[in-house]
């Protein structure tokens, strides 16, 4: 497969969880990898030591929602500056793991927590100097795309029954992840073109194929 472009691309994967999306991350990494590009593989919360212990506390601990969103939006600005807008300066391609979205999914609507916060985090930290060379500061850095992998809660319970201890996320339920799904909902309709949903409750082989489809009609592989 060959990449058309050698700007950075910056990827976001979205959906509840047991959705499907680490099954196909990892496989995208190949591709792009085989295309010759430089991948950063990534996740949040997470993704740097000081992150990776906020993550720790976030899924584990119980605490209020404006709590839970400040610690989620304080690993994303140590994520952000020090690995992802990194990352794209260099061209690489940023495979991450769930990003912004997830928080008005799960803290907005999931959590029910006042949107109009979450709307002054994400300005607060996406758009202050969050990249050096390209954006500047008064535009949000966002994913260039986000798939959304989309599966019922029902269905995405019954793939997580028993295949691992649940974390404080996974053992909300039903109506939980109906109002998460809610909140990536709203989110595709304010911003449309940057999302690509995939219809998840298909075979692995064929959420695959749906998935590859969109990087090559993009022109990103071949
Ligand atoms: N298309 C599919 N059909 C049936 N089972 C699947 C499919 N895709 C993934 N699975 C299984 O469902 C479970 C959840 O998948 P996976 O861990 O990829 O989801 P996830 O979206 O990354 O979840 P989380 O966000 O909670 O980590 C795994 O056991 C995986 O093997
Ligand atoms: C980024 C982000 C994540 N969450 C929740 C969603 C998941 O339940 C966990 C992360 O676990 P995963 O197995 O790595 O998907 O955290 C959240 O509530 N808010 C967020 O912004």
């Amino acid at each position: 497969m060959r990449s058309s472009s050698l700007e950075g691309l910056f990827i976001s994967f979205e959906g509840i969880d047991g959705a499907g999306k680490s099954t196909h991350i990892a496989a995208l990494a190949d591709a792009f990898r085989l295309a010759g590009r430089t991948v950063t593989l990534t996740r949040e919360p997470g993704g740097t030591p000081l992150a990776e212990k906020l993550r720790a506390l976030v899924l584990n601990d119980a605490m209020d929602p404006l709590t839970e969103s400040l610690l989620i939006f304080a690993a994303r600005r140590d994520h952000l500056v020090s690995v992802i807008a990194p990352a794209l300066d260099r061209c690489e391609v940023v495979l991450c793991d769930r990003f912004t979205d997830a928080t008005f999914a799960y803290q907005g609507g999931g959590r029910g927590f006042k949107l109009d916060v979450l709307r002054t985090l994400e300005t607060w930290v996406q758009g202050e100097n969050s990249r050096q060379s390209k954006e500047s500061s008064e535009t949000l850095l966002q994913p260039h795309l986000t798939v959304w992998f989309d599966l019922s809660p029902e269905e995405a319970a019954q793939r997580l029954a028993g295949a691992r201890l649940p974390d404080k996320f996974e053992a909300q339920p039903v109506e939980f992840f109906r109002r998460v799904a809610g909140g990536y909902e709203d989110r595709l309709q304010a911003d449309p073109q940057r999302f690509a949903r995939i219809d998840a409750s298909q075979t692995r082989e064929a959420v695959w194929n749906d998935v590859k489809q969109v990087f090559i009609s993009k022109g990103w592989l071949s």
